[in-house]
């Protein structure tokens, strides 16, 4: 993470640094919050390298991204859906067009609009006189938020990430448009698309070929890829692109400015985005800053634990897309300082997460319980890499119409990671975990999964003790620890990071070369997960699973998902997970009653029941894997033989554990 905050805690680290011993001789016990060790400098960055020409970019004969060139024809005021260039109309053009926003009669910003802070400095645009005015290009502000050509604390792309093509993907749903195959405009915004070329990316990934026209066209998404490949993009992309393209909405008419469009009073957003923790929403807010650069749009971020004195300060500058966190967004509402009543789009990021019993009545009070407009008059997108049926069941009634998507099966793993499963009994794990740690060659960033914040620290004590120089992020640290931990790991200081499931979802940590379990989750979507910090955007990475008897519940869906991604299938964990199934000896995990149906979810639930409303639209795509249907069909002894009070809680609980 990048963020300011962590950006402005030098002396914070200094401070906790200063309290580590790191004498290999003379190992000595550090307290868990004084983790954060000296090490190598963090990457200084240099003048911006060229980004590359992908196909289908405009390149300018120098071959560098063309600076600043929005076509006039692109810039131009809005224009009416008919007259739009029919390949990317508006997102609400297949809307209702009755709703006030960018359908048949939108609301516009009065004119001039001066684009808020920072209009017309260097990396700011404005939005005036009908046209998107694209900002100067600002060197410093690239180098901070693209990195340079090889630096590691920015993701680049991995040996493996032209195999993504090759992963069979089926959409489904009525009217399914045809996925672009690059990035180009059109679809794609001018603006957008030289942003996307400092990012370095030059083929979308098979989640954003497919959300861009399904999101350009109007349409609620369901979408489902694995970890790591580019899903966050997948509505970045297509959101950002319209608003570059038809400008600021005006705040609604019943607002309470004084008139004019006041940025100060009150901040509404067009674009919500909401993920479940801080360091998540934080990440995705610095990949909005990337693709906004040079725009009229000010992306913003609220989250619990920081200040909220700043993040209203924040607001004030500007707040067009929001990325939040549920509670501090409802705070904030309550405080009158944001409304929903602009929200053109909303997006759950680990949808499954935020609709399972911890998050949902938080996100039922934000989407039907404020100002927000109703499921028809916005757009709804929810991702995640894992969707088990009985959420599925339940975001339908946040969604219309809906296509869902899956880019290989729902919840699988990506074949990018090798993964190991051993066996190990509680009192040798920490044994294991040195031998593991020793024989790791690659050089790389290692995370630890724990369960409980009570182990996350009592390992990394251990592990310090150990002479490994390594620190911790769990929900009892601080924000400001949280947040120096997490920039301690990714900048490689403290390459050994033990956490609990706060860094389970969608935390994007280039370098993470082995993730260990070192307990096993209860969950096999969360098992997927977590090994997805690790075989990102293309690279390779490993991943060990700590498996003993307390992780019978998992064992024959684990198997499933080792068979799906080509891995190795201990015999010793087919043979256990038959055991189990005959009910035989180990007791079991009662009370789940669910038979049937893999936990991460298979496919589109309305393809798998008799009724539910879906139409029976078109499927496309769809070759080379089996339907989720036939997952499972063992399972029946899932709360057969008690509960027999070993497993630990089920890890979809409130975020307490966290
Ligand atoms: N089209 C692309 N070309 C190259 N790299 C990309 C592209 N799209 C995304 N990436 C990179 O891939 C990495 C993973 O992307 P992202 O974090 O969006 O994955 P994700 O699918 O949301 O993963 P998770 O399920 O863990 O949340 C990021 O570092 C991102 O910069």
């Amino acid at each position: 993470m990048t963020t300011g905050p962590v950006n402005g805690l030098g002396g914070l680290e200094a401070q906790f640094q200063g309290g580590m011993k790191l004498n290999p001789e003379r190992p000595a016990y550090v307290p868990p919050h004084m983790r954060n060790a000296r090490g190598p400098a963090p990457p200084q960055f240099s003048a911006p390298a060229p980004a590359p020409a992908g196909p289908g970019y405009h390149q300018s004969p120098t071959g560098l991204p063309t600076p600043a060139t929005t076509p006039p024809q692109s810039r131009g005021s809005y224009a009416p859906p008919a007259a739009r260039g029919a390949a990317f109309p508006p997102a609400a053009a297949a809307g209702r067009a009755d709703d006030g926003g960018w359908g048949a009669a939108p609301r516009r910003a009065p004119e001039p609009r001066s684009g808020g802070f920072g209009g017309g400095q260097p990396g700011f645009g404005s939005w005036k006189n009908g046209e998107h005015i694209t900002g100067a290009r600002n060197p410093r502000m690239e180098k901070e938020l693209f990195g340079e050509e090889g630096d590691t604390v920015h993701q680049h792309t991995g040996i493996n990430f032209d195999k993504y093509a090759d992963i069979p993907v089926e959409a489904t749903g009525t009217g399914v448009p045809e996925p672009v195959t690059e990035f180009t405009n059109p679809p794609i915004d001018p603006v957008l698309l030289e942003n996307i070329k400092y990012a370095r990316y030059t083929t979308p990934t098979p989640v954003q070929k497919y959300s861009l026209p399904i999101v350009a066209g109007g349409r609620d998404l369901m979408a489902c890829a694995q970890t790591g490949s580019g899903k966050t993009g997948g509505f970045l992309f297509p959101i950002l692109s319209a608003m570059f393209t038809y400008g600021p909405m005006a705040p609604p008419p019943d607002n309470n400015y004084g008139g004019g469009y006041n940025r100060t009073r009150k901040a509404y957003p067009t674009a919500l985005i909401l993920a479940p923790t801080r360091e998540l929403v934080s990440q995705i807010h610095d990949e909005a800053r990337k693709f906004a650069y040079r725009s009229w749009a000010r992306p913003a971020v609220v989250y619990g634990g920081a200040d909220i004195g700043q993040q209203m300060r924040a607001l004030d500058r500007g707040c067009d897309m929001l990325s939040a966190t549920p509670g501090r967004l409802v705070d904030l509402i309550e405080r009158g300082k944001i409304s929903l009543a602009n929200v053109k789009y909303l997006v759950l990021d680990e949808a499954d997460r935020m609709l399972d019993m911890g998050f949902e009545p938080q996100i039922r009070q934000i989407v039907e319980g404020e100002d927000m407009p109703g499921v028809h008059d916005r757009q709804t997108l929810m991702f995640s890499a894992t969707f088990p049926k009985e959420i599925q069941m339940l975001a339908r009634s946040f969604l219309k119409d809906y296509i869902f998507l899956s880019v290989g099966r729902v919840g699988s793993t990506s074949e990018n990671i090798t993964q190991r499963i051993e066996y190990v009994d509680d009192a040798d794990k920490r044994s294991l975990l040195l031998d593991l740690l020793l024989a790791e060659q690659s050089g790389g960033l290692v995370l630890v999964f724990v369960e409980t914040k009570r182990m996350a620290d009592t390992l990394c004590d251990f592990l310090c003790a150990q002479r490994h120089i390594a620190t911790s992020i769990h929900g009892d640290r601080t924000q400001r620890e949280r947040e120096a931990a997490l920039q301690a790991f990714r900048t490689g200081r403290a390459p050994i990071l033990v956490a609990t499931a706060v860094a389970a979802r969608g935390l994007d940590i280039p370098n993470v070369t082995h993730v260990i379990l070192y307990d096993l989750p209860t969950d096999v979507a969360e098992y997927t997960h977590r090994i997805g910090r690790t075989g990102r955007a293309g690279n390779t990475g490993n991943s060990t699973a700590f498996f003993n008897r307390q992780n019978l519940n998992i064992s024959r869906e684990l198997i499933d998902l080792l068979k799906e991604a080509n891995q190795v299938v201990p015999q010793w964990l087919v043979d256990v997970s038959t055991e189990r199934s005959f009910g035989g000896g180990y007791g079991g995990r009662g009370g789940r009653g669910r038979g049937g149906g893999n936990r991460s979810g298979g496919r589109d639930v309305r393809t798998q029941q008799g009724g539910g409303g879906f139409s029976g639209g078109a499927s496309r795509g769809g070759s080379g894997y089996g339907g989720g249907g036939g997952y499972g069909g063992g399972f029946g002894s899932y709360g057969g033989g008690g509960a027999g009070g070993f497993p630990p809680p089920a890890a979809s609980g409130g975020a307490s554990w966290w």
